[in-house]
C-alpha cells in the first residue's frame, strides 16, 4: 500500500515532527510512505529515502501573488466575509493530483485546514483514493483560524474517509461533522533510554517553536511569568523561529533584564534535547492553545512535573490535572508562585514525577503505530 502525508512543510515543529515520526515507522516492507511538502525547505527530520519526498516550493512570480491577494480580498468582501480558498491553491491540488497518480497513492493524509479545504476537488479527481483529515490544532483554533473559508474547510471534513484527532475535545467536535471521525494520540517523540530527571536542579524547563504568531505559545506571558520569579529559580529554553521572532524575543529578555534568569541557548536536538530535560525538575507551557503539546509529553516522558495552562491538549494530556498542575494564564502571579511552592517541596515533586511517568506509558509509539496500520489497512477493504 503507499500512503503519502501532506504537510506545509517538513521543517523544525510539532507536526513535522510527529507527520515523519509515524510516516517512518509505518514505512516498511507492506507499505510505502511519500511526504509531500508544500514549501521547499529541506527536511529537519531524518527521512532516509529522499526518492519518497517531494518539495513543492512557492514558484508563482512576485506579480502573480500580489494579483491573487488583491482579488482574495476582493472576493471576501463581495461575498461578505468568505473566500474560495481553492481558487487560490490551484498549483498546490494540480501537483498533489498528480503526484497521487504518479506515485499510485492509496492514502492520502491531509494535515491542515487549507489541505482538507481541496478534498472535494481532489475526490472528484482521484476516486479510488483514500483521504485521511489528520487535525493538529484544537478545533476551536482549526476552526478559527479557517474561518475565512470555512465552508470549504467544512465541506472537505465531511467527504473525509477518516478523521483523526488528537484529544476527545477535538474528536467529540469532529464526530458531529462527520461519523467517521477517531482519535489517535501522538506517541512519545523523544527517546530518553529510561533515564529521568533527578528532581536536583533549579531549572525550569519550556521547549518550543521561538513563534509570537497569534501569541499560540505564550512567549509574552512566559517574560512576565521570569520576571515574578525569585532569583534562585531559572528558566532554560530550547527552540529557535524565524529572525524576526528570535530577534524579538531577544530584545524582550534584554529590556526586561532577564538575561541571567532566562537561558536560551537556540533550538536543541537529539540527546542535547533530552539533556536539556534531564537538567531540570520541572516543565512548564504557557501556550494559549495546543491541539496536543509534543514537548508536555516529551518532559512527562523523562520525569518531569508539568505545570500548564488549560489548553484543549494540555487537559487532554494531564487528564484534566489528575497527572499535572493546570493553571490560568489571566494569573501569571498565581502560575510563578505554584513554580516556587513546587521547587521548595521534594516529596510533591517525586510524587509528580511519577504521575508524569505513568501517564506516558499511554502514549508508547509500538501501539500508536500499530492504531495508524489498522486504521489504513481499513480504509482500502
Ligand atoms: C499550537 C498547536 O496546536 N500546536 C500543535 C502542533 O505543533 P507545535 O509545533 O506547535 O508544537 P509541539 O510543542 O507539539 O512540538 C514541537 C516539537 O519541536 C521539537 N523541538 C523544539 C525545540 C527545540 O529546540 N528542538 C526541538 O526538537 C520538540 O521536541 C517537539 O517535538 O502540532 C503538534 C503535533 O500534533 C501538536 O502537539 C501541537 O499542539
Ligand atoms: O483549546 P485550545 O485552543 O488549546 O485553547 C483554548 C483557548 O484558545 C481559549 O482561549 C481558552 O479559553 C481555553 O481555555 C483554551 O485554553
Amino acid at each position: 500500500m503507499n500512503v503519502c502525508f501532506v504537510a506545509s512543510s517538513l521543517g523544525i515543529g510539532g507536526l513535522e515532527r510527529v507527520v515523519t515520526l509515524v510516516g517512518e515507522s509505518i514505512n516498511n516492507k507492506e507499505n510505502t510512505v511519500y511526504y509531500f511538502s508544500i514549501d521547499d525547505k529541506p527536511p529537519y527530520w531524518e527521512i532516509n529515502d529522499p526518492d519518497r519526498i517531494y518539495l513543492q516550493g512557492n514558484k508563482l512570480s512576485k506579480y502573480t501573488q500580489l494579483i491573487m491577494k488583491a482579488s482574495k480580498s476582493l472576493e471576501y468582501i463581495i461575498r461578505s466575509g468568505q473566500f474560495n480558498i481553492n481558487h487560490y491553491q490551484k498549483v498546490f491540488i494540480t501537483n498533489v493530483i498528480e503526484y497521487v497518480n504518479d506515485k499510485k497513492i492509496n492514502v492520502l493524509v491531509l494535515t491542515s485546514a487549507h489541505q482538507i479545504a481541496a478534498i472535494p476537488i481532489i475526490k472528484k479527481e482521484c476516486k479510488e483514493l483514500k483521504i485521511v483529515a489528520w487535525i493538529h490544532q484544537s478545533h476551536q483554533a482549526i476552526v478559527k483560524n479557517s474561518k475565512k473559508f470555512s465552508q470549504n474547510f467544512f465541506n472537505g471534513i465531511e467527504l473525509a474517509d477518516k478523521v483523526v484527532c488528537l484529544t476527545d475535545a477535538t474528536t467529540n467536535y469532529f464526530s458531529r461533522i462527520n461519523k467517521k471521525t477517531i482519535k489517535i494520540y501522538n506517541p512519545v517523540s523523544i527517546d530518553g533510554r529510561n533515564r529521568i530527571s533527578n528532581l536536583s536542579s533549579s531549572n525550569v524547563s519550556f521547549v518550543s517553536r521561538v513563534s509570537f504568531e497569534n501569541g499560540e505559545k505564550g512567549l509574552d506571558l512566559l517574560i512576565k511569568l521570569a520576571k515574578k520569579l525569585p532569583q534562585n529559580i531559572y528558566i532554560t529554553i530550547a527552540g529557535s523561529g524565524t529572525r524576526n521572532d528570535e530577534k524579538t524575543f531577544s530584545q524582550l529578555i534584554s529590556k526586561n533584564g532577564l538575561q541571567k534568569k532566562i537561558i536560551w541557548q537556540g533550538a536543541k536536538q537529539g540527546e542535547n534535547l533530552v539533556k536539556h530535560y534531564l537538567d531540570s525538575t520541572i516543565f512548564i507551557s504557557t501556550s494559549r492553545t495546543e491541539g496536543f503539546s509534543l514537548v508536555i509529553l516529551e518532559a512527562m516522558s523523562l520525569g518531569l512535573p508539568i505545570i500548564s495552562s488549560p489548553t484543549t491538549g494540555a487537559r487532554e494530556l494531564l487528564r484534566d490535572g489528575e497527572y499535572g498542575i493546570l493553571t490560568e494564564l489571566d494569573d501569571i502571579g498565581n502560575f510563578a508562585k505554584i513554580i516556587e511552592e513546587l521547587m521548595d517541596d521534594p516529596s510533591e515533586l517525586v510524587k509528580l514525577q511519577k504521575l508524569s511517568l505513568q501517564r506516558a506509558q499511554d502514549f508508547n509509539k509500538h501501539n500508536i503505530v500499530s492504531q495508524w496500520i489498522e486504521m489504513i489497512t481499513a480504509l482500502l477493504l
